[in-house]
Formats: C-alpha cells, structure tokens, sequence
C-alpha cells in the first residue's frame, strides 16, 4: 500500500502533530469504553489508597480505539512517569534491565507491540514483573556470574492488537487485562464533538453524528475525517459543519456510510467474488489480495466480524448475507442459518 488510506486505522504524521492537543489526559475524558474506565478507576483508586505500583496492565484492541491514550491516561491519574518503549525496540537484555533500573518507584512503563519482545528479554521480564528483580550478567567466558538486582515497584502497561500472539507465562503475569472494543456512534460523535471544541471548529451535534458512523468504530479516523471534513467545510461552505456538508464532504472522500474503507470492500468482494462467499482459509485470502495475513486479522477483520459481515468458522472465512447486501447482491439462500450453526464451533 503506497497511498495512505483515509480510513487507515493506523496512524499518521498529521495525526501525531495534532496528537498532543486532543489526546484525553484524564479518564474522565477518556470516552466510552465504559466498563474498562470504570474498573481502572478502581484500580488506580486503590492502589493510590495503599500507596502502591498499580498491578500490571495488559491493553488489547485494534489500531486507533486508544491504548497508547489509556496508558498515558493511567500514568496521569496515578500522578507517575510514564516511560514508553515498544516490542521491538528492546533488542537485549541488557536495553531492558537499563529501562528497568532507571525506573521510579510506582512509575509506569509503557511497552508498545508487546507480542513483539523477544524471547531472550521476556525472560528478563518475568522476575521482573513477579518479584521486582532482575537477573543481570557480570563479565564473560568462565568468570561470567549472575546478579540479583532489586528494582522499584513498577507498572507495566503492555499494548498488542494481537493478544493471541503473546505467550501464555507472559500474559499470565498482567493482574490487569483490558480489552478495548470498536466504539458505538454516540461515543464516536462525543468524540468528534471534544476535538472540534479543541480544535475550535463548528461543528453540529448531526455533522459530528455524520463523521461519527463514518469512522468505523475508531477514535483515530474520526479525528481524522473530522480534519478532512473541516477543510471541505471551510473551502466550500463558510466554515461550519452541519449535516449536509458532513454529508457533501464524506460522499466528495468516497467514505463508505458504513465507514468502510478499501480494503474492507476489496475482503468482501473478494470472499463473495471469488470465493462463492466461503469458507475460504485467510492464507488464501491474503494472497489473494496481496495483503498480510496479521493485517487482515488485526486491522481488517476484527470490524466487519463485530458489524456482522464476516464470520469465521472452523473452516475459514465467510462473508453473511448482510455482506451480500452491502454489494448489492442476492443473499445465498439459507446461508445465515449455516453460518449459525457453525459460529459455535471454535474459531478457525
Ligand atoms: N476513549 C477515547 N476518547 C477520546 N479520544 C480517544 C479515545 N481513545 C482514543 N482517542 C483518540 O484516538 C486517537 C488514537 O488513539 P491511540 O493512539 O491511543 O490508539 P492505539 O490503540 O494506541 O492505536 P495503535 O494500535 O495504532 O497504537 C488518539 O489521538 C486519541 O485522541
Ligand atoms: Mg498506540
């Protein structure tokens, strides 16, 4: 993919400039979400009550729903330093121990990608999380010996789009695991309201609800589309985005009223088109669409499962009748039932 895709859910050099102003800083600006805001209330309430570290988090979710923004949510209301690395960052042990021992006590560190660490440092990790020490290499050859070093009570807060990638001894050690979900339009449309205050755009409570159900259940593209829309409000309306220009500027992106992007349509076709609608295996299906199999199942599928468009069976993927429609086409007769019964069966 060379063009940057406007429904991209992953993010930009114009989102990380703008970043900063509209990034919530407390989770009372942190929308929706609302079981995972209200048990990390909880959390950071009681552990500040006992003047501990928080017990370690794991976030997981798609692109762009906010887990680099809960993080630094949570370092904020802890009132700690937030240090931020990522999976592949920390090539050796010994880069992690330096992360690790330059710490304050309570502080949190943030590590991106987590599925991504290496074998070797996730080692290093374990004692680390359990018992607040590190086992660190002294010298070499035959005179090389381990020492036990103490680290400060910390958090870690691990992020992956990808929990089924993390080994189980690592997830076994977060006490926290939080799952993010595709957010609904009104938390969307509270959302692009907050930024476009922020932003100091106009904006109609219908234009944000129109740029909301574009967004595709992600935080980071309505944000986006919001910026998209104000230009397009801005050249060719005066300024403020009501329904109807929310309504002109979306249909002039080619933004899909489901919000769907590309690759979306492109997966939906291409099961329908070329697959007879499935089971078809997602090897297959990345190849034939020239995409990655950890794009497909991180990025693209998760939404169209959740909007039921997609199902996975045993035996692969299957697009529903819904999908059929979205194409204008004649659903396969009985086919929902089939799919039923099999979204019972374990995942494939
Ligand atoms: N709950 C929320 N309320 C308001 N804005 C949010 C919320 N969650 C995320 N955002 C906005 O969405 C943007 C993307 O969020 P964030 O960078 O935290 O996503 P992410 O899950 O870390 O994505 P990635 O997987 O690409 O790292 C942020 O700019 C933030 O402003
Ligand atoms: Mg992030």
């Amino acid at each position: 993919m060379t063009e940057e895709r406007l429904i991209d859910a992953g993010a930009t050099r114009e989102d990380d400039a703008l970043e900063a102003s509209i990034r919530p800083q407390r989770l009372d600006e942190y929308l929706g979400q609302a079981p995972v805001r209200e048990q990390m209330q909880i959390y950071i309430e009681a552990a500040k009550g006992r003047a501990e570290a928080l017990d370690h988090v794991l976030i997981f979710g798609p692109p762009g729903l906010g887990k680099t923004t809960l993080s630094h949510v949570i370092a904020n209301e802890l009132g700690v330093n937030l240090r931020v690395t990522s999976g592949p960052v920390i090539e050796k042990a010994g880069d992690l121990a330096a992360l690790l021992t330059n710490l304050q006590p309570h502080d949190v560190l943030f590590v991106d990608e987590i599925h991504r660490l290496s074998p070797v440092v996730e080692e290093v990790l374990y004692p680390a999380m359990e018992d607040f020490q590190i086992d660190i290499m002294i010298g070499e050859g035959p005179a090389a010996r381990s020492i036990k070093l103490d680290l400060p009570p910390f958090t870690l807060i691990g992020a992956t789009t990808r929990a089924g990638l993390l080994t189980a001894p690592l997830r076994d050690r977060f006490g926290i695991v939080q799952r993010l979900e595709f957010y609904d339009t009104d938390e969307l449309t509270r959302i692009v309201r907050r930024s476009a205050r922020i932003l100091g755009i106009d904006c109609a409570a219908e234009g944000a609800a129109e740029i909301a159900r574009r967004s595709r259940g992600t935080p980071r593209i309505a944000n986006r589309l919001l910026r998209r829309v104000r230009d397009y409000a801005q050249v060719k309306a005066g300024g403020a985005i009501t329904r109807e220009v929310a309504d002109a500027a979306t249909a002039m992106l080619k933004v899909d009223p489901q919000g769907f992007d590309e690759l979306d349509r492109r997966l939906i076709a291409m099961i329908i088109e070329n697959f007879d609608g499935g089971p078809v295996g997602v090897e297959s299906l990345a190849a034939a669409l020239s995409e990655e199999r950890g794009t497909l199942e991180d990025v693209v599928e998760p939404y169209l499962i959740q909007q039921g468009y997609l199902v996975r069976t045993a035996r692969g993927r299957m697009a529903t009748n819904r999908a059929y429609r979205h194409l204008g086409l004649k659903p396969r007769a009985g086919a929902d039932d089939l799919f039923d019964a099999e979204r019972a069966g374990p995942p494939g």
